[in-house]
């Protein structure tokens, strides 16, 4: 790129001579002596990116205020699916537990952490999600491990009637099954229960209704010849432990060594020597042919996130990417890559890079690699996950002791604390939500260690800066880039309420959200997918509004929508950016 291009930044941006107080304790600007509504900074785009006139930063004081116009190449945007633009313009949408959060306790207490339930048993009853929507779950998550289709089918139909009647935007995460070695169903039963030297059976053979005693299924037809003599088998990362006795067939008999309750569907693994054994079994597809099936099953049923299990290349997310392009042209689902393998650390960056956000699977993961390696693994892939814009979500056992009991582990409200510290977008629950007997609890135990943590840090100023890298390729992504980096910064500087950010694709709130601001993010889009899928991200408040490309006319209606409705008030001070017009505005509510 030969073009120079002036991007401004606080430390090069002109404001005008007007002198303006620094920040005071209490961070607001009183609206008297400083009158940034009328201060604009916009990167306007020339049409002609070859065009020869140079770039120019014009800041002009129009009366009190400012206004620059920085000239560039012209940003692409592409337009959203039409089908899912909501054409009532007089209304906004924003769910009700936000909207109470904001009228009680105003912007800076809002939580930044989102929150995602793992629906199961405990929580597949319309009334029970609604719980779990009031009790501020921003995703739903369905593992199709368990249940069958037609079971899911009900838990999506029922969230979306949730979303519809109620006013939430609870997004839909599906999780495959993935194809590593794990056992059958137990024929039914929620649990086994494996005590200390008994022998029990693992078998490639299938049962059908009748499971004989101290007998499993394993799903890997290499099992029986994989395994040997004296191999450790694990069962769910450790939580039961084996030793391999005897082969006699398609069956091996193996003694408990370690005691515990084995769920269906457990993950198996099996050791040599202290070394993680990847015979054949490493052969096997990422996605299974069920997988497939169960893929067509979530583009068909329109969900928000495909989360892949077991990842251990960027190709399979990206032949996935391209699958479901092909396949679902209206919407456009996030594919999420699971970290839960040792080759998907091996491969960690181009994963990353190549899907739309990352999961961090601790269960696992932790099957797979030394227990004590697991946090450092979960603080990289977070770190690389902000770099690279794609939002990280960290999974299993936050808070398993409630499966059982309705009070964490002071060690549970540490490892959740540290989640929350690491700033990663999302935390989820599995068996907590799944099939424990305190889901809502649970779910409580998330929200105020977050809100409680988000608070204390961002008090302290503990939080040390990130170095962001460039991720856009094109010269009209980086001053989206440039912009949200210095919108947050100047947030920050200037203690403003809130950050607005208008956006269509999603793709500028997000660019805000991994710059981590104090003040929350407004994020207001058309669409009601978009709007959904903005639900993941670390900060944004997702709003589904529909706008023109008139910035002025833009805020005056979300002045008066949001006002109107107690959100927001006057003297409130605002800054907005949008992919519309590349621009900064710095406002006091009127
Ligand atoms: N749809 C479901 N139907 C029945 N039980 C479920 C369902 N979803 C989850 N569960 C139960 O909750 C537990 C925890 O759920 P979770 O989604 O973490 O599954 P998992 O088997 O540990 O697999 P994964 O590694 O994919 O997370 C499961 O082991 C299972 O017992
Ligand atoms: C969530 C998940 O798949 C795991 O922790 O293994
Ligand atoms: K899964
Ligand atoms: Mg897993």
């Amino acid at each position: 790129m030969s073009r120079s291009l002036h991007i401004f930044t606080p430390s090069n941006l002109t404001f005008p001579k007007q002198p303006y107080p620094k920040p005071s304790s209490n961070r607001r600007f009183p609206a008297t002596t400083f009158s940034p509504k009328l201060i604009s900074i916009k990167a306007s785009t020339s049409s002609d990116p070859n065009s020869s006139t140079s770039p120019q930063v014009l800041i002009s004081n129009n009366g009190t205020g400012a206004s620059g116009i920085l000239s560039s190449t012209p940003q692409d945007y592409d337009t959203p699916p039409s089908q899912s633009i909501i054409s009532d313009s007089s209304s906004i949408e924003v769910d009700a537990v936000t909207e109470v959060e904001l009228k009680e306790n105003g912007f800076r207490s809002t939580r930044r952490t989102k929150l995602v339930c793992t629906i199961g048993p405990a929580t597949c009853g319309f009334e029970e999600l609604e719980a779990l929507a009031v009790g501020g779950m921003n995703v739903a998550r369905i593992n199709m491990c368990h249940g069958t289709r037609e079971w899911h089918r009900r838990v999506i139909e029922r969230v979306r009637r949730l979303n519809e009647e109620k006013g939430f935007a609870v997004a839909i995460m599906m999780d495959t099954e993935g194809s590593e070695i794990h056992m059958g169903d137990l024929g039914g039963a929620s649990s086994a229960k494996a005590e200390d030297g008994e022998i029990w059976t693992f078998s490639v053979r299938a049962f059908d209704s009748h499971r004989p005693e101290r007998t499993v299924n394993v799903n890997y037809d290499g099992f029986a010849e994989d395994v040997k003599v004296g191999d450790e088998l694990l069962v769910d990362g450790g939580m039961v432990r084996f030793e391999v006795m005897e082969k006699i067939g398609p069956d091996v008999k193996c003694r408990c060594t370690d005691p515990g309750l084995m769920l269906p569907r457990a993950n198996v693994t099996f050791w040599r020597d202290g070394s993680l054994v990847r015979e054949r079994n490493a052969m096997l597809p990422t996605i299974s042919s069920k997988d497939w099936l169960d893929i067509d099953f979530g583009i068909s049923e329109g969900v928000d996130f495909i989360a892949i299990s077991f990842v251990k290349s960027a190709e399979v997310i990206t032949h996935l990417k391209s699958y479901i392009a092909a396949r679902s042209r209206d919407s456009d689902i996030a594919v999420i890559a699971k970290i839960e393998s040792i080759d998907s650390l091996k491969n960690l960056e181009e994963i990353i890079q190549a899907s739309d956000g990352a999961m961090v699977a601790r269960g696992d993961l932790g099957a797979q690699i030394p227990l004590e390696q697991v946090p450092s693994a979960q603080q990289n892939i977070v770190q690389i996950c902000r770099q690279l814009n794609k939002p990280v979500i960290v999974a299993s056992q936050l808070l398993e002791s409630m499966i059982e009991y309705p009070t964490p582990t002071r060690a549970e409200v540490a490892d959740v604390s540290e989640a929350v510290r690491q700033r990663a977008d999302a935390l989820m629950l599995s068996g907590e939500s799944a099939m424990g007997q305190y889901p809502e609890k649970a779910l409580a135990v998330l929200r105020s260690v977050s809100v409680r943590i988000e608070k204390w840090w961002r008090e302290e100023k503990c939080h040390e800066a990130m170095e962001l890298p460039v991720v856009g390729s094109s010269f009209s992504d980086s001053i989206s880039e440039e912009i949200c980096i210095s919108a947050a910064k100047m947030a920050n500087n200037l203690g403003v309420d809130a950050l607005f950010v208008y956006t269509k694709t999603g793709h500028m709130a997000s660019l805000l959200s991994r710059c981590r601001p104090d003040c929350p993010i407004f994020a207001f889009t058309s669409t009601t997918s978009v709007r959904r899928r903005l639900n993941l991200q670390w900060g944004l408040i997702p709003f589904r509004l529909s706008f023109s490309d008139d910035m002025e006319g833009n805020l005056n209606k979300t002045f008066s929508l949001l006002k109107a409705r107690g959100m927001i008030k006057s003297g409130d001070l605002v800054i907005a950016v949008s992919d519309i017009l590349q621009s900064i505005q710095v406002l006091t509510v009127p």
